[in-house]
């Protein structure tokens, strides 16, 4: 049976400190931040996803985005270099949890750098983001990485968010959506749906036809509604102030057999 397990990692106690690159900073309440994530974990939960959690890397105030971490494609995990250099201490603990369930594990090398975040699944198709965060030396050791298990790796540019997965993600049937203004060059996907607002952008597959979204992107939610889909929308606002989204809050692992 394929598992449906996603790791996630409690906010630390630094996570007000957590990078700002594209917004202007705004006060972050640690105790409602601590709310919407476990909030965000119960969602999972109920729907049938067991959580891992990762251990805890309180001194990097940006560890609770732990997608940014690892990229699992099949049974191989790629430990990511961040282009972050604030965020690289995260990795510890990282490789542990993957190795432990059942991940063989591989490294992205210096001078290669890449963010989780960069890197969108779509069936076999792997859709790498080069931007602030991945480098070309990143998108080549993805590629050396996953090409021999079956991915084909499609690189596209991102400069107007901080991560491919900031711009776009993928609906159950492969479509992938965007807020079009923040989204380099559209045309690259085989079929682009564009979506209101940026957050609307953001969609974790639950399962079936259900959704993960932010509560801040509702008419994107109704869009999606009225194409047949099921949006649970969970409010993330505390994360949405370090350009954080509901993607980056945990890594699902859906090809693993264990
Ligand atoms: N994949 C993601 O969208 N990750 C969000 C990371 C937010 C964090 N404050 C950062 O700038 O790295």
């Amino acid at each position: 049976m394929p598992s449906k397990k996603a790791l996630v990692r409690r906010p630390g106690p630094r996570l007000a400190e957590g990078l700002v690159t594209h917004v202007a900073r705004t006060p972050v309440d640690p105790g409602k931040a601590r709310e919407q994530w476990q909030e965000y974990v119960s969602v999972l939960e109920g729907h049938g996803w067991e959580t891992v959690l990762v251990e805890p890397a309180d001194d990097c105030p940006d560890a609770v985005f732990v997608e940014d971490t690892v990229v699992v494609f099949r049974n191989v995990a790629l430990i990511a270099r961040s282009g972050a250099g604030s965020r690289r201490a995260e990795t510890s603990g990282v490789e542990q949890t993957v190795a432990r369930l059942g991940c063989s594990v591989n490294w992205v090398w210096e001078p290669g750098t890449l963010d989780g975040g960069d890197v969108l699944k779509v069936g076999d198709t792997v859709y790498v983001g080069r931007g602030g965060r991945t480098n070309a030396a990143g998108v080549q050791q993805l590629r050396a990485a996953f090409e021999p298990l079956g991915a084909r790796v499609v690189a596209v540019p991102v400069s107007k968010v901080p991560h491919l997965k900031s711009a776009v993600t993928a609906l159950p049937d492969g479509t992938v959506i965007g807020h079009e203004p923040l989204v380099d060059h559209a045309s690259l996907f085989p079929r682009f749906l564009p979506v209101p607002e940026e957050s609307g952008a953001h969609v974790v597959l639950l399962g079936g036809n259900r959704l993960l979204m932010a509560a801040s992107a509702p008419r994107s939610a109704e869009l999606l509604a009225d194409l047949g889909h099921e949006p649970v929308l969970v409010d993330i606002s505390e994360f949405e102030k370090l350009e954080g989204c509901v993607t980056c809050l945990s890594v699902r692992l859906r090809d693993l057999y264990a």
